[in-house]
């Protein structure tokens, strides 16, 4: 027995104080903002639940006198429904993701959303209109610079006809009056900074806007809300809760913890309750390289395990190697769970090997480089890539399966052929069905030569009305249309810009490459990375590292992992404090090995497993037998 014996110490709740610090600051007499800092698995949805709570308790009565609010922004529509579960449906909190919170602020609004469009369409025109002064008529360019010219004075023209504007945070926003996912952020801050009326009513509905995975917010909307924080600061707290180390989202404000407004608090939360003592060692590793936070590990978790597997770039049958790793997993853990593929979350760090291993290589190629492109295209959410795989490819797929209904369903839903106006319109609806049924005979007799190209897809639904299209692609089709009835002197002097370059790159791939990613960007694949899973946890995960697949495009783990030397522009960029491949490639690293809670597999094809196995084991990430060259026997 243990009578008279000092009691056992434990840090398992070390960071209890960190909530009652935070409900300090919660104080709608004096109201403080602060940044959370806390690393991977530290319960920081729970600190933001009880912080609501507190709210709650201290202050509903208040502030249901004056019809007040507390603000919730959160990154998913999942995290939403999570937290507004955990709070019980209570009305005083409006949780929301940043598009439908931003909506619901300038809804109404219809003359102020008016104006900034019609400056931000004059603007964009003006730009465009002086490119092609400058340009050369009749290339690719200069088609395409007229088709958007045309589409945003189409818009503007009609903007006056608007009564109200309309926006659907979950869908394609094809209609005349809606406002896209972007103009939305944008309008909204745009009226925050400059309408101080609008700040004034913001700060008294909601004195309290705490933000989940702020370091993922679109940097506009995060520098607007911290304007109008330092001009109310006695009547208004911002809190900001997220992981700087697991910014992956290139919108993101970079280093918002130095850019915080002088009076902020940092409270700092330090236990890692999820991941076991090994993993949280690793993870202490990765982010040495990025800054001074350091977690402790539960005193009561596992040791758990964490192993790197090093294969040659070259090696030809890779999915075989990791079968073989999971197998020397199971062993090794003793835990069966390891031998089925799908108890495992497999993750890869970057998008191309998953696209390349599923099938639409290409299409991510022509798309993903482009800076302007890329995050939306990786989300699902890039209109020009939603026209195929929310429009034509659930059509294609069902007049394919022989589903009339469903087919019937989709264009009904979807198709301006039979709008509600245009039925209404017409003095024989049965004429629509038909011209509809016509336009969909004829997308299908695309596949009577074998495989369409996307290009060849959009072409004919342009021609039939069937799907409206994006303003992206109309420009892009224009190009593409272009004779080349000019010479190759002026397409050389007036190339088309990245973008539609990259859109008519796009257009050149095969169909088939819509649908593996549709697949992946809806999170069915069993690959998944780093943003299919934010904020998730697994017992095992194993991540596949490629440099061969990545093409060296925004990643690195050669030289995270030391193969591979920095380049010239790696040590200028860290010299200057600019965020590098390798920069992001060690938040993906850390977001991804900080999912396990039981053990963690990374196997990485390289191009030196050598000096990766000497870097590894200099560097403290690993143990000499915690790296295997090859598959152990
Ligand atoms: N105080 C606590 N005591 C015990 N378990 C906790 C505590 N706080 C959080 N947890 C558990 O730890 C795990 C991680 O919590 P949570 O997912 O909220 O962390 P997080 O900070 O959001 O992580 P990440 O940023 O890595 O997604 C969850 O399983 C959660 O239930």
């Amino acid at each position: 027995m243990n009578v008279g014996s000092a009691p056992v110490e434990t840090n398992v709740t070390r960071d209890d104080g960190v909530e009652d610090e935070i409900a300090s600051y919660l104080d709608l007499e004096n109201p403080k903002s602060f940044f959370l800092f806390a690393g991977a698995g530290s319960g920081k949805t729970r600190s933001l639940v009880n912080a609501l709570r507190h709210i709650a308790t201290k202050y509903r009565d208040t502030l249901r006198l004056r019809a007040r609010h507390v603000a919730v922004i959160t990154y998913t529509n999942a995290a939403c429904d999570e937290i507004t579960r955990r709070l019980e449906y209570d009305p005083l909190f409006v949780v929301k993701t940043i598009h439908s919170f931003a909506w619901s602020q300038i809804q109404g609004f219809n003359s102020d959303i008016r104006e900034w469009l019609r400056t931000n369409l004059q603007t964009e025109i003006a730009d465009l209109t002086a490119e092609e002064a400058k340009g050369r008529a009749g290339t690719k360019a200069s088609a395409a610079r007229l088709a958007s010219i045309e589409s945003k004075q189409r818009r503007l023209a009609r903007l006056d006809e608007i009564k109200a504007f309309t926006y659907n945070p979950n869908s394609d926003n094809r209609e005349r009056n809606a406002l896209n996912h972007s103009e939305v952020i944008k309008i909204f801050a745009t009226f925050l900074l400059e309408k101080s009326l609008m700040q004034r009513m913001f700060v008294e509905k909601y004195p309290f806007l705490l933000i989940d995975e702020s370091q993922d917010t679109n940097k506009t909307l995060i520098d607007a809300l911290l304007t109008v924080q330092q001009a109310h600061a006695s009547r208004f707290s911002l809190g900001l809760i997220g992981d700087t180390m697991q910014r992956i989202y290139l919108d993101g404000k970079e280093n918002i913890e130095s850019a915080l407004p002088p009076g902020w608090e940092t409270p700092e939360k330090v236990l890692n309750h999820r991941c076991p003592k090994r993993i949280v060692r690793l993870i202490n590793a990765i982010r040495s390289g990025a800054d001074e936070q350091v977690q402790e590990p539960r005193d009561d978790a596992i040791e758990g395990w964490a192993r790197l597997f090093v294969f040659p770039v070259d090696t030809l049958d890779k999915p075989a190697m990791e079968d073989g790793v999971r197998a020397y997993m199971t062993t090794l853990t003793d835990d069966a769970g390891w031998s089925d593929r799908d108890q495992c979350k497999i993750l890869t760090l970057e998008h191309h090997m998953a696209a390349k291993r599923m099938g639409f290589e290409q299409l991510f190629e022509a798309i993903a480089p482009i800076e302007a492109f890329r995050t939306a295209f990786l989300d699902g959410s890039f209109a020009p890539s939603r026209f195929f795989t929310h429009s034509v490819l659930p059509l294609v797929t069902a007049t394919q399966r022989g589903d009339k209904f469903l087919a019937t369903k989709i264009i009904r839903e979807t198709s301006p052929l039979l709008s509600k106006d245009k039925l209404k319109g017409s003095e024989k609806p049965l004429d629509q069905l038909r011209t509809a049924q016509a336009a969909i005979d004829s997308l299908m007799s695309l596949w009577a030569n074998g495989e369409p190209t996307c290009g060849a897809v959009l072409e004919n639904v342009s021609g039939t009305n069937l799907f409206v299209v994006p303003d992206g692609l109309k420009a892009a089709l224009a190009a593409s249309r272009a004779e080349p009835v000019i010479s190759e002197d002026d397409e050389e002097a007036d190339p088309v810009g990245e973008n539609i370059a990259a859109l008519l790159t796009f257009l050149d791939c095969p169909f088939s490459m819509i649908a593996p990613y549709a697949s992946y960007v809806a999170h069915e694949a069993s690959f998944d990375t780093h943003q299919g899973v934010k904020g998730l946890e697994f017992d095992r995960v194993m991540v596949l590292m490629d440099d061969g697949d990545a093409r060296g495009f925004l990643f690195g783990y050669d030289k995270l992992l030391g193969a591979k030397a920095p380049s010239a522009n790696d040590l200028k960029n860290a010299e200057e404090g600019k965020d590098s491949s390798l920069d992001r490639t060690r938040r993906l690293f850390y977001v991804t090995c900080s999912r396990a809670k039981s053990s963690l597999a990374l196997v990485a094809y390289s191009t030196d497993p050598d000096a990766m196995k000497a870097h590894v084991t200099q560097s403290g990430l690993f143990n000499e037998d915690e790296v295997y060259l090859g598959l152990p026997t």
